[in-house]
């Protein structure tokens, strides 16, 4: 058995961790990190937590913590992570970030996406972008992980294996993604109140989204070329969920079958991603609790444009079920340990 600890527990991100690590036959739970509810029993705060967590909430010294557990989570704010990491720390412990401080390689983009300064850019080129699917061999190495964010699991999965085998013109793609509020964390936000959010649904951060250059960056690996794309991300009265529909021109001699033996050779065998049968179009429902992706796509042939949609749970497969993933890879535990869950519906 490991022992874990989670930096930010009480947050929505902490809490959907603390959830799958409990039954994650690998891992014991050591500490429950926490600004504001230190000393208080976590199932105060989580009250579903009742009789089945006892401890208290601990402060987020990850120095101490370093010498306590064998892997560290950090589902706090952006820059938390970057400000705490050091040599030392990670000479002793594996860290899985949630945040997104090692997720840009250009510390100049993190930087002016995120208007903070980077306090450790040293560690940037070390981290490895812990999307298992496509970074496997490295993850299993890594010290330093970064948890790709929600959004950008869901659009970069979704487009992939059409811009790695050149069947769409990358400079063409636009991708629409529409977000359950738990993606916004717990704290309380005005944007985030009942009345606010219930019976609405609003686009927000139009061309300003801090996930657009990390999506950006990965499927620029995937062209191998860089290129610019358009993400609009919404905000609707869902708990859970995200639902990407991306848009993108087809190269010329790209067809159905074509696509469809793309996402075949590239998900065919892994797990946790679901190609659909022909015209069924993924819902955030069928994936939600699980770490599941599912994806499809659709040929307009009047436009010749190609229609590719995705849906996964943004607190599992799109932050703590990808970051349990992560720590099975790296400690060499079966990649699915902890997270064969099968969805709730309805
Ligand atoms: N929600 C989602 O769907 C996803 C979230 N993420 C990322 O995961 C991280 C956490 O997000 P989420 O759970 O939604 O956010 P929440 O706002 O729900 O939780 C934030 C957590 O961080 C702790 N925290 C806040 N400020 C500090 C601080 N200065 N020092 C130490 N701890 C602090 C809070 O603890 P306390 O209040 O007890 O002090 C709380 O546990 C973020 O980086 C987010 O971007 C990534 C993918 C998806
Ligand atoms: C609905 C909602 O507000 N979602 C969040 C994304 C959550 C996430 O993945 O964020 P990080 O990249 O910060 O880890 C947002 O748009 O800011």
């Amino acid at each position: 058995m490991i022992k874990a600890g989670i930096i930010g527990a009480t947050g929505y991100a902490g809490g959907e961790l603390v959830r799958l690590l409990l039954n994650h036959k690998e891992v014991e739970m050591k500490w429950y990190g926490s600004r504001s509810y230190i000393d208080k029993k976590y199932y105060e705060v989580y009250q579903n937590m009742f009789k089945l967590v006892d401890d208290k909430c601990m402060d987020d010294n990850m120095e101490a913590l370093a010498d306590e557990v064998d892997v560290i989570f950090t589902a706090t704010p952006q820059g938390l992570c970057a400000s705490l990491v050091n040599e030392e720390i990670l000479s002793k412990v594996k860290i899985v970030d949630l945040s997104a401080d090692f997720r840009l390689k250009d510390v100049k983009v993190y930087e002016e996406w995120y208007k903070i300064q980077h306090k450790s850019p040293e560690f940037i080129e070390e981290a490895v972008y812990g999307l298992s699917e496509l970074n496997r061999e490295d993850v299993k190495k890594a010290r330093l992980v970064a948890n790709p964010g929600c959004y950008t699991t869901c659009s970069i999965l979704t487009c992939y294996p059409l811009i790695k085998e050149g069947l769409i013109q990358p400079e063409t793609l636009i991708i629409d993604a529409k977000s359950g509020t738990s993606g916004a964390g717990r704290g309380a936000k005005i944007d985030n109140l009942y009345c606010e959010v219930n019976e609405n649904i609003k686009a927000y951060g139009v061309t300003t989204h801090r996930h657009t250059p990390e999506i950006e960056e990965q499927l620029g690996y995937a062209a191998g070329r860089a290129f610019c794309l358009n993400f609009t991300p919404h905000l609707v009265p869902m708990n859970r969920g995200i639902l990407v529909t991306a848009y993108a021109s087809l190269a010329q001699d790209a067809d159905e079958d074509a696509i469809r033996a793309a996402y075949e050779k590239y998900y065919g065998s892994e797990y946790f991603i679901r190609v659909l049968d022909k015209d069924v179009c993924p819902q955030t429902k069928w994936v939600e609790g699980s770490n599941f992706v599912d994806v499809n796509f659709k040929i307009d042939k009047r436009t010749n444009r190609v229609i590719m949609m995705g849906a996964i749970d943004n607190l599992v497969k799109g932050a703590a079920g990808q970051a349990v993933q992560n720590m099975n890879l790296m400690f060499g535990f079966e990649e699915t340990e902890g997270l064969k869950l099968v969805p709730m519906f309805p």
